[in-house]
């Protein structure tokens, strides 16, 4: 038995001959798991994290965090140049050198020391190597070496190993090495032209980023830009990212690609057409990290989206947990909502209710309980950084239609608000409120423009809140703030 643990909260765990036995283990340090054991030490419980590459995850090193800082110093200089005053303090171009440097610090260099301190700071033995579970409560740990160590769980194990890029089926594509979200995020140099298959998150925020950086950008985007979000925010991005001199082509599909000897990348579209580029990135969502983790042992499929309870229990194929009801998936696996912060919300649930069966607590799964993560039902918020912000929470109107629900939608320029003008000259943005006509309370709220991100969360506490709009009413914005839509959307509603 080869114990490949860091810290002393290893040392404390009890070790009986067969395993290393902790009352959780958790496979998968990224923002999930992390704080699942943070909530589980937090409940008095010991707890083990398996981790095969960094801890912090996906978001910490190639995702939310390296993206967000290559977008970020080019959002800075574009309100810059848009206030008279300020626009003329600048004299230079992006410096993209500068940029690729503070997003390798905010990558922390892509090392994990600093995670790995904080998780031995607070009591949580972290296991490197790959984590598959063997039996009941039993996870096996190989690390790169090939030495094997068997953990017991006492309480439950959670499955919280993310996801990883998918390469849909295209002729070419994945003999030709492309980008995925990973060597987008994590590049050393800017290519020249790159296109981009995908019309998503990752595909309009990395478009955004590229161009920005000095990249010729064409996105095949076959089904349109942000196509889940209210139209007129792919319509908005479209647009920008057109007049910052991308490409964009929805509908474009994708028949064949094939890279040169010289690294140039060819890509024949469903129409015949033919693009060149000298790097392409793949865009088109995620695959869970569930192919090599020992599902099979559970009768589950390998590589499946894993399916879970209200309580974020896993969920066999006949609709019950596995006896006994230890184990749990939290964040990206199970599906629910990609997103770290809602993944970092269910964390809290399953740390809490793993406490709470473990210590005979009365377990809350009802609606909007302790136990449970209701918001991802109703009132997931999101940001995505392009130019302009797209900043949603809740349902579209098209999916509250779809969903049968009696509603009315709100629409208001954004760009006519009084703080808005003093904010950005010329300022242009969108905001949309979707009513539930029954409750008189908020389901859905949209706003497109320049620094939208920070007023989401008022919406997102009305949503929560089921705050009706009568008392709504009462909340009165500040004068000259952008947060003023809030006054002139409920007036257009009719109070
Ligand atoms: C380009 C990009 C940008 C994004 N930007 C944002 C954003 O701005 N805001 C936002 O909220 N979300 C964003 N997301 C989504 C966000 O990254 C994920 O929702 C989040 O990382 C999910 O956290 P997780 O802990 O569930 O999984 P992950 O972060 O994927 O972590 C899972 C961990 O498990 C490990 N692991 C997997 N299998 C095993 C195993 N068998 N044994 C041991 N360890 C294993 C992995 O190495 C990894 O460290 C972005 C995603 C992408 C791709
Ligand atoms: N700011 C943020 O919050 C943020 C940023 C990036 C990613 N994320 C999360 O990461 C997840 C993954 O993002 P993503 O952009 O990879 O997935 P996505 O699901 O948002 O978008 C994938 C897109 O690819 C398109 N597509 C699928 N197959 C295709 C094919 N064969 N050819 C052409 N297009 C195809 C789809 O129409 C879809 O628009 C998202 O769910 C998102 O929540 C969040």
């Amino acid at each position: 038995m080869t114990a490949h643990t860091t810290g002393t909260a290893a040392r404390t765990a009890d070790a009986d001959t067969a395993a290393h036995t902790y009352d959780v283990v958790v496979i998968g340090a990224g923002p999930v798991g992390e704080n699942v054991a943070d909530r589980v030490v937090h409940g008095g419980l010991s707890v083990a994290v398996v981790e095969r590459e960094l801890v912090g995850g996906e978001c910490s090193y190639w995702a939310c965090m390296p993206t967000k800082a290559l977008l970020r110093s080019a959002a800075a200089l574009r309100a810059a140049r848009r206030v008279p005053g300020a626009r003329e303090a600048v004299t230079g171009d992006l410096d993209v050198t500068a940029v690729l440097r503070r997003r390798d610090s905010v990558a922390s260099h892509w090392k994990d020391d600093g995670q790995a301190a904080w998780l031995d700071s607070v009591g949580i033995a972290l296991y490197r190597g790959q984590g598959r579970i063997t039996a009941e409560r039993r996870v096996e740990v190989t690390d790169e070496a090939g030495s094997v160590t068997s953990l017991a769980a006492r309480h439950a194990v959670v499955i919280a190993t993310g996801t990883s890029a998918l390469l849909p089926d295209i002729p070419g594509l994945r003999e030709t090495v492309p980008w995925t979200s990973r060597e987008a995020a994590a590049a050393t140099a800017v290519p020249g032209r790159l296109a981009v298959i995908g019309g998503g998150v990752v595909a309009s925020e990395m478009a955004t980023a590229y161009t920005a950086l000095g990249s010729s950008v064409t996105v095949l985007a076959r089904d349109g830009v942000l196509p889940h979000a209210e139209p007129f925010a792919g319509e908005r991005v479209t647009a920008a990212l057109r007049e910052a001199g991308a490409s964009v082509r929805p509908g474009a599909q994708t028949e064949a690609v094939k890279r040169d000897g010289d690294g140039t990348v060819h890509i024949t579209l469903t129409t015949g057409e033919h693009i060149e580029a000298d790097e392409i990135l793949v865009a088109t969502g995620r695959t869970p990290n569930t192919r090599d983790i020992g599902l099979d042992t559970l009768g589950l499929t390998p590589g499946s989206w894993l399916t879970v309870d209200d309580t974020l229990r896993v969920l066999t194929d006949n609709g019950t947990p596995p006896a006994g009801g230890w184990l749990y998936a939290a964040g990206d696996v199970n599906h629910r909502a990609l997103l770290t912060h809602q993944g970092k919300y269910q964390a809290r649930a399953v740390g809490d209710v793993i406490v709470a069966r473990a210590t005979g607590e009365p377990v809350d799964d009802s609606p909007w309980g302790r136990h449970t993560a209701t918001a991802d039902e109703r009132a997931v918020p999101q940001v995505v950084f392009t130019e302009p912000e797209i900043a949603s929470v809740g349902l579209t109107a098209a999916a509250a239609q779809a969903a049968g629900l009696h509603t009315r939608v709100i629409d208001y320029d954004l760009g006519t608000i009084a703080g808005s003008a003093l904010h950005t000259d010329g300022y242009q943005g969108h905001a949309r409120m979707i009513i539930d006509e029954d409750r008189h309370t908020i389901i859905g709220f949209t706003l497109a423009g320049p620094d939208t991100a920070e007023l989401l969360h008022a919406a997102t506490i009305a949503i929560v809140g089921e705050i009706p709009l009568n008392r709504l009413w009462h909340a009165v914005p500040a004068f000259p703030t952008i947060s003023e839509i809030w006054l002139r959307l409920l007036e257009t509603y009719g109070h």
